[in-house]
């Protein structure tokens, strides 16, 4: 049977957000959706157990690299991103953590994105939210998005929490709630000892909906534009080129690097980069650029006791955890690994700035040759700095959908940057001095320095510093076209019919991991298409930028464009 070639609504990435706006618009029977993905369907048993996160993101994800830079001595950067149904949110480490309120509020009051707060944000969070626990004035229980605490406990997490509170820092039940900064176990996107992708929990409801057209391994090359309206987007499947057309909206949801990628295929960019590609420009917007994101480094330590989880996912104990997970969905494979946190204000102003994941299990993700120097049993804290300042890019080298972009990060090319890492690296080494993680320890290894080797830490930082993964910022939202991608509205300017909505629209990076506030932004951005400009009343929406254009438009050039 053919196929129509005509629809609605045509959402580009079934990602993190392109499947909450799916599932939006076909539950408010908004008309028929093609959703397109690039990647194929995520019925993996290693998608589905938390525990086999590790296994599943080499396979499941777009190859992307960032280029050497000198910040980071010269290191090509793997900046993996999913490419899956599902996108991020099936490949993730499924921490829960939406950042702090001042995040969002700087994003209206600095960077022009009315009616993105606080407030706002809070209210998405709470209307995507289905909390297995807790039911207060943070957190909702009707939503799609299950949460739920770690069914799992590893004991060296137990010691690393109990550090935290000997070296002075509050114990949080909630670091979703009124206090983030201290130390605690997170709250993950899981529900009855699985994930709790996008495409698990909301995509599922509307799967059978006879509105919802899914194409799986379909790569979009461009959106077709036609006297400054979105017409329909061009993609491959199968091997063949399919125009398909929007009657109403065509939303661009392909995550911080695809999405930049997508529109600069499609004529919207920069003139020099849409040059060097050769692609025929339409719209002069700066499309890729502000990119940023996360850096951690692991701070490693090996333990007396062979206690850690080394080992566990070979053999006959991997069998074992199998077996446990099948038939009762409990034991270590229920765990995201990543299991306790600390966020803590390293300069004193109020605000939490570091962020730790410890993980009962010595980094060999990060250092893959650590377990052939003989090192065995261990436990890593992955700590870094939430707030950078270096603002990098995202370019396509060529017309060819197929081609990987270039990625200019700029990892610590701000002297702010390495600072922050500097001191988020010296508080994990005062952890480990703790006597409830001292006990255990035999020796930190990674790095040897002390903690007041100023020098050597640099130099430790700017040679095992790595993504985690959290890139935004490349179609961020704005008042003014010459330094934004999309209105606050998320309309793309100067073109009707086109919207963004994932995490490259974040102006600013929140404090602390990016999939929670991208189903936020698709919760807001599913309203605003149905045309739900203020959910709050007019309390939170104020009509015109919260600061005087020009305003703007200085914050914006000092804080996030280069
Ligand atoms: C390994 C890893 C671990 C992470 N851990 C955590 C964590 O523990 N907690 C947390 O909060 N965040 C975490 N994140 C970050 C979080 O998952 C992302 O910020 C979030 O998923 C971004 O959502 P998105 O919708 O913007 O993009 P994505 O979820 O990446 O969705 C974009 C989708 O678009 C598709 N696509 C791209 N280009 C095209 C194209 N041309 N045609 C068709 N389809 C296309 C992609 O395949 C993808 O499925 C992690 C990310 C990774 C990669």
């Amino acid at each position: 049977m053919l196929r129509p070639c005509a629809y609605d609504y045509i959402i580009v990435g079934a990602g993190s957000a392109g499947c909450v706006i799916a599932y939006n618009l076909l539950t408010r029977k908004k008309g028929t959706v093609l959703l397109l993905e690039a990647g194929g369907n995520d019925n993996n048993l290693f998608i589905k157990a938390p525990g086999g996160m590790a296994l599943v993101i080499p396979k499941k994800s777009w190859p992307y690299v960032a280029e050497p830079e000198p910040y980071t001595l010269n290191r090509p950067m793997d900046v993996l991103q999913g490419r899956v149904l599902g996108g991020g949110s099936s490949i993730n480490g499924m921490v829960y953590v939406r950042g702090q309120r001042s995040d969002y509020d700087a994003w209206e009051k600095d960077f022009g994105a009315t009616g993105w707060n606080g407030d706002t944000m809070l209210h998405y969070f709470k209307k995507a939210e289905n909390n297995e626990a807790m039911a207060n004035e943070y957190h909702g229980n009707k939503g799609q998005l299950f949460v739920s605490e770690n069914r799992y406990r590893h004991p060296m997490s137990d010691a690393f929490v109990r550090a935290g509170q000997q070296a002075g820092y509050e114990y949080i039940v909630d670091h979703n709630g009124a206090r983030m900064e201290g130390v605690g176990f997170y709250q993950t996107t899981t529900h009855n000892g699985e994930r709790a992708s996008t495409a698990r929990t909301y995509l599922k409801q509307v799967r059978n909906d006879k509105n919802l057209t899914l194409e799986l391994n379909a790569l979009v090359s461009r959106v077709e534009i036609e006297n400054g309206r979105a017409t329909g987007v061009t993609y491959k499947v199968h091997g063949k080129e399919v125009t398909a057309t929007a009657n109403q909206e065509v939303i661009v949801a392909a995550g911080a690097i695809g999405s930049a990628k997508v529109l600069q295929l499609s004529g919207v960019g920069p003139a020099d980069v849409l040059k060097r590609a050769g692609v025929k420009q339409k719209l002069e917007l700066p499309v890729g650029k502000n990119f940023h994101d996360h850096l951690h480094m692991s701070v490693n330590a090996t333990i007396k006791e062979p206690i850690s989880l080394y080992g566990e996912d070979k053999g006959l104990k991997a069998l074992g955890h199998g077996i446990e997970w099948v038939f009762s969905r409990s034991g270590v494979l229920t765990s995201p690994i990543l299991e306790a946190f600390a966020f803590i204000d390293s300069t004193g102003s109020g605000k939490p700035d570091v962020q730790f994941h410890f993980l009962p299990i010595l980094d060999t993700w990060d250092d893959p040759d650590l377990n052939q120097k003989g090192r065995t049993h261990g436990i890593t804290i992955k700590t870094g700095h939430l707030q950078p300042k270096s603002r990098g890019e995202v370019e396509i080298r060529s017309a060819n959908p197929e081609d990987l972009p270039r990625i200019r990060a700029a990892y610590l090319e701000k002297e702010e940057d390495v600072q922050g890492q500097i001191r988020a690296t010296k508080l994990a080494l005062k952890f480990f001095e703790q006597p409830a993680l001292k006990e255990h320890v035999v020796e930190v290894f990674n790095p040897t320095c002390s903690a007041d080797d100023d020098a050597a830490i640099e130099e430790y930082v700017r040679r095992v510093s790595r993504t985690v993964y959290h890139p935004v910022g490349t179609c961020r939202i704005g008042q003014d076209p010459a330094t934004s991608v999309v209105d606050p509205e998320l309309r793309v300017h100067g073109i009707k019919g086109l919207r963004v909505a994932d995490s490259s629209v974040m102006p600013h990076i929140p404090s602390g991991n990016t999939n929670a506030p991208t189903i936020a932004i698709a919760e807001k951005a599913s309203d605003l298409i149905c045309g739900i400009k203020d959910p709050l009343g007019s309390q939170t929406l104020s009509a015109k930028p919260a600061k005087p254009a020009a305003k703007v438009r200085e914050a914006e050039a000092e804080l996030a464009v280069k």
